[in-house]
């Protein structure tokens, strides 16, 4: 069966331009993107046609939030063992939970206009003051591929005791207020164990660091 005609349906929304646009594909055929928010980041419904394993083609319907790509980063101090973290309030963990909404998280932002290795230099230095400038390249995964569009890009460095230019603690003029805190790095692994550090992106690195023997 060939995938459904989009020309049947009201195309008015349709918003190839702006939006996420792969070319077809052997097994998917993307229609139309209707924007249901852009408030502040992107929320889209796109309609599809997709050929099930067995050839035949169907109709569907995801929404797909859109903030762009990110990048993180977990700091480490070889010499004391440690690792530097951020502590900050997150809303969407208040609403889940309530108590009081501050996560444990390793540095992390979005990509912006940047490439991805000069995003993550430009977020070190905002949220905890520090320069670094070898960053080591891990990998690029989804975090929350069934909803949320972004490639999260990892990344480790080694900092030096006293080399920070700054006090970091975010972009006060968007709202941040960002703690940073050195913990040592059995201490980090032993708050994943307590329900302390409850943010993917740093469980993955702390674990990283652990599997690979980096410290
Ligand atoms: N006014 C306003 N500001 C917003 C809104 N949403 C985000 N911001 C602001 O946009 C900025 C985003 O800060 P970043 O440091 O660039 O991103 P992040 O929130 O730390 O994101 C990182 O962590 C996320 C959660 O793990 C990751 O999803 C993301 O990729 C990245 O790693 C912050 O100043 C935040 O207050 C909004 O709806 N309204
Ligand atoms: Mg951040």
């Amino acid at each position: 069966m060939p995938p459904p005609d989009p020309s049947d349906g009201d195309t008015s929304l349709m918003s190839s331009k702006e939006a996420p646009w792969p070319g077809d594909s052997d097994h998917v055929r993307l229609e139309r993107a209707e924007i249901l928010s852009d408030a502040w980041y992107t929320l889209r419904r796109y309609t599809f046609a997709q050929r099930r394993r067995d050839g035949a083609w169907q109709s569907a319907a995801r929404e797909a939030y859109d903030r762009g790509n990110g990048v993180a980063i977990l700091l480490y101090d070889r010499q004391k063992r440690s690792v530097v973290l951020t502590r900050q309030f997150r809303l969407p963990a208040y609403v889940n939970e309530g108590g009081d909404g501050m996560l444990i998280e390793a540095t992390a932002g979005l990509v912006d206009d940047l490439d991805p290795k000069a995003a993550i230099i430009k977020e070190v230095e905002e949220e905890t003051g520090y320069h670094v400038r070898d960053v080591s390249e891990l990998f690029d995964i989804f975090m929350s591929p069934g909803a949320v569009t972004e490639r999260l890009y990892f990344y480790l460095a080694e900092i030096e005791a006293g080399v920070r230019g700054s006090e970091g603690g975010g972009a006060a003029d968007e709202g941040e207020d960002i703690e940073r805190i050195e913990v040592d790095f059995d201490e980090a692994l032993a708050m994943i164990d307590r329900g302390e550090i409850r943010d993917a992106k740093t469980i993955i690195l702390l674990y990283h660091m652990r599997v690979k023997g980096i410290l």
